[in-house]
């Protein structure tokens, strides 16, 4: 099922058990979800055929970052198994996100391709320490301007940065946004936050949240409080 939400809920758990206790009440017409590194590495394939099964779409979030012919071939792997969206890291460079859009392409997998520019969790400091002496707004539009020209269908990064980006890179390419924090809502390890509607005012065109919801006392009334604050 595709939904118009915008809202993409990341299923951060220890078990294939957990996630599914969650996504059992969630609705797939009212969100996507998003299976990352811990879930998958605990669970493997199987937690994305529980969640095609009840309807999701899945954003597999697995951050490929290695030589081309290996995040190809990962790409590949991933989008043959259905999922909606799948991710690799921009910093991988040209060749290897061309690899990846070649890879799709040629196997005609319509999987959304995208590239993570700078984590949320990094500050300007946390830049400076890999080497990188410039700011993160700056790393981003870098990124995501190489992101594009080497046939991204868009990037993940900080809300903060997607009024810039959709200067630089247009409407229609995606904006991938975690980092979203409820006003109410502890930072955590994030650095670079923005609020739900802000987000959305910023040009976001997809909203990741997880501990906002998955932590949350009430999962369900954290949600609803994001999608009454989305409506407006
Ligand atoms: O730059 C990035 C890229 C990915 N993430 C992922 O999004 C969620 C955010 O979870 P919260 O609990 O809402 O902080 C998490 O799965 C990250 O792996 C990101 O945060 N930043």
């Amino acid at each position: 099922m595709s939904s118009a939400s915008p809202l993409i809920i990341a299923l951060d758990y220890p078990s294939l058990d957990a996630a599914l206790c969650m996504a059992d009440q969630l609705d797939p017409a009212r969100c996507r979800v998003k299976v990352g590194k811990e879930l998958y590495t605990r669970s493997g394939p199987d937690v994305l055929e529980a969640l095609h099964g009840r309807g999701f779409e899945v954003f597999l979030d697995l951050k490929f970052h290695d030589i081309p012919n290996t995040v190809a071939g990962a790409v590949q792997a991933a989008a043959e198994q259905g999922v909606w969206m799948v991710n690799v890291h921009a910093s991988g460079g040209r060749r290897m996100m061309e690899a990846a859009r070649e890879r799709l392409d040629r196997h005609a997998l319509s999987t959304q391709l995208i590239a993570v520019t700078v984590l949320t969790s990094m500050s300007a400091e946390d830049l400076a320490e890999v080497g990188v002496a410039v700011s993160p707004a700056e790393q981003v539009a870098r990124l995501a301007a190489l992101a594009q020209q080497s046939g991204m269908d868009g990037v993940v990064c900080s809300a903060q940065e997607a009024t810039a980006l959709r200067d630089l890179c247009g409407e229609d390419f995606l904006k991938v946004t975690p980092g979203i924090r409820p006003a109410s809502a502890a930072a955590d390890d994030q650095r670079r936050v923005l609020t739900p509607s802000a987000a959305m005012a910023a040009g976001s065109t997809h909203l990741v949240v997880g501990r906002p919801v998955t932590q949350a006392e009430d999962p369900m009334s954290a949600l609803a409080a994001l999608e009454s604050e989305l409506a407006g």
